[in-house]
Formats: structure tokens, sequence, C-alpha cells
């Protein structure tokens, strides 16, 4: 068997406010095995800033994952630990690889174009006319849930969400929030209480993470659901990721398969989850098509009814054409082709 990889900058349509700044561009690596005729790609969607993983021998360790797939794909997922990111870029591509199509991981009914996944509409932060204009758009769409990016001007995006809590009842409209930790541990209940008045459905990250008994305070405290999404990163061991669920008892966990160790990192957090009675949904983090490909099709096959996090595919100019499309709040995979020519050009 044959690997290498490539590394690739995706380009954003426009620029996207998040609490780690704006982003431009986002790097990420693709990884591909030949055997015989047969070919295998997988995605390492690492997060610069964001990721565990961001460090400086990224690179040499893809390197080294090359020169070592021989090893096979559970040796090489053990000695990752340190690499979520490369850990999900082997499973697909050892999956992609062993499948009659390198892009159907997980055949189903959202494959054959029979189901979409339920998804939030992503507004970005910016400022509240942006913010208002997104709204509107993702409305017009046919979402159902809304997903705002909050914690640059807390006074001006309650208003916001009151506005649309005006024309929308939360049987209308599902909001959700993400404060990506925006708020301090005493300024955080007070914040949570005025949100919860509007009628949210959930807070991502109210506080930042590593913080666990504040964070386990908020949310036995808290009137407005907690989901936590950075708290999971960087905890790659089944007995801490249960000791983080019991300590903190999150109401929600959000899992980011590029983040946390891909498939079978984010099996290892739901079976803890659901063990306690927490509630979970899958999210995107940026990846191309070829990631997010992967982590929709594995989503689906969990069956989990929840809007998911996986409306990112639209956000580049230079993404790997994919079939997947965003449709009535539900991204589906349509019969349009993939298109390999931007892989192949990579010298995988
Ligand atoms: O939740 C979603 O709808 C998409 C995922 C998302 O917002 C995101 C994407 C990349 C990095 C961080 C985040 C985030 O949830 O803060």
């Amino acid at each position: 068997m044959k690997a290498s990889y490539a590394s690739y900058l995706l380009d954003f349509k426009r620029p996207s406010g998040t609490s780690r700044g704006v982003l431009h561009q986002k790097e990420t690596f693709f990884l591909k095995l030949e055997e015989g005729d047969k070919v295998g790609y997988g995605e390492c969607g690492l997060f610069r800033g964001l990721s565990a993983d961001d460090r400086t021998d990224y690179e040499s360790r893809l390197q080294w994952v090359c020169e070592h797939i021989h090893l096979g794909l559970e040796a090489l997922w053990e000695a990752n630990r340190a690499y979520p990111s490369i850990q999900f870029g082997l499973e697909q591509a050892f999956l992609s690889l062993a499948r009659e199509s390198p892009f159907v991981l997980f055949p189903s009914a959202f494959v054959n174009g029979e189901a979409g996944i339920p998804i939030n509409g992503l507004v970005w932060m910016g400022d509240i006319a942006f913010m208002e204009k997104q709204i509107a758009e993702k409305i017009e769409a046919g979402f159902s849930c809304i997903k705002l990016k909050i914690g640059v001007d807390f006074e001006k995006e309650l208003d916001l969400l009151a506005k649309v809590r005006r024309s929308f009842s939360k049987s209308d409209i599902e909001l959700r929030v993400d404060a990506n930790g925006a708020f301090t541990p005493d300024l955080a209940m007070d914040n949570l209480k005025r949100l919860a008045e509007l009628d949210l459905h959930s807070i991502e990250q109210p506080i930042k993470q590593g913080q666990w008994d504040a964070m386990a305070h908020l949310c036995a405290e808290t009137p407005l659901p907690i989901a936590l999404d950075e708290e999971l990163i960087g905890i790659g061991d089944v007995t801490e990721k249960q000791k983080l669920l019991q300590t903190i008892q999150p109401h929600y966990i959000i899992l980011k398969p590029s983040l946390i160790g891909g498939f079978k990192g984010s099996t290892e957090w739901i079976q803890g989850a659901e063990k306690l009675g927490i509630g979970w949904w899958v999210t995107s983090a940026l990846e191309s098509n070829v990631g997010l490909n992967a982590i929709a099709q594995w989503t689906f096959g969990l069956h989990n009814p929840m809007p998911q996090g996986l409306g990112t595919g639209a956000l580049f100019t230079n993404n790997i054409q994919a079939p997947l499309a965003v449709e009535k709040g539900k991204l589906w995979y349509t019969d349009l082709m993939w298109n390999r020519k931007i892989l192949d050009n990579l010298c995988l």
C-alpha cells in the first residue's frame, strides 16, 4: 500500500468572524492511500489555533504516518493519540480505500439522496446589521434552527435575539447561541438568565474551557441548557472523558470529529454521554467537502433527530466539488458528481 499527503488552503468566500478572529483561509491536509487500482481519500482537518494537534511537528508526523502506513489503521490510530485530525484522516482514508466508491463511506438513504440531515443555519459574527441579514436569509432558506455566534456586544446581541423572538416563537425557530468562551465566570450566570428569557435552545461554551468547577456550577444552576464544545478538545483518554462528563454534567456535548479523534474518538464521547443522559450533536469544523462528506455520512447513521452543525461546505471558493448541498434546512447528497481534479493535482 502506498500513502501520501498534501496540504491545501481553502479560501473563504467572505472573511468569517469567529471568536478566534476573522478567518480568510483555512489550512487542511489530504491523505491518499493506493493499493492496486483502488484509492482512498481522507482529510486531516487541522485547525490552527484550536486543535490540540496544532504543533510544529504536524507535517513531519503526517510524513511518518505515510511511511508507516503498513502498520494499519488500529496501530496508527493508537500511535497518533496526540493528533486527533490525523486519526480522523486515517479512519476516512482506510474506509474509503475499502469501499467500492472512495466517497461512499457509509452506504445509506442519505447517500442515495432519499433523506437529508437537519442542520442549523450558521450566523457568523459581525456587526448587528450583518447578523440580522444572515438570520433573515436563513429563515427565508427554510432553516428552523439557527445558531448565532455571540460574545462581541452582548446587549446588542440580546436585542437582536429578542427581535427575532418577536416574529418567531420557539416552535417556529429554534435558536442556539455559541459564546465560544466569551463570558467570564462571574458574569456568566447573569447572562445565561437573560438569554433564557428569550426561549433559546442552548448555549455553547459560555465560559472558556479548562474551568471545570466553574462550568459544573453553571451547568447545575443555569436556566438555559449548556453545550460543551472546546471543552472536549485535547481530552483523548476514555477515563478522562468520563471524568469530565461526570464532573461538569453538561446538558449537551458537541462532537467535532476532526478535533476529537474522528469516528472512534467521537463514539467514545457519545457512549460516555449516553450513560449519563447527556445529549449531543455533531458539527463540522471547516473541513473541505472530503471531511464534511465523511462526517455527514457517519452522522446520518447515528439517527440523532436533532439539527446537526454541518452547514459549512459552501463557505469556500475553492472547495473540492462534491454532491453535498444544503436545501430547506437540511444537508443532502445530490446526484452531482465529485470532481477530483484538485485532489489529483495535489500530487498526493
Ligand atoms: O456548529 C456549526 O454549525 C458549525 C461549526 C462551527 O460553528 C465551528 C466551525 C469551526 C470552528 C468552530 C466552530 C464553532 O462551533 O465555534
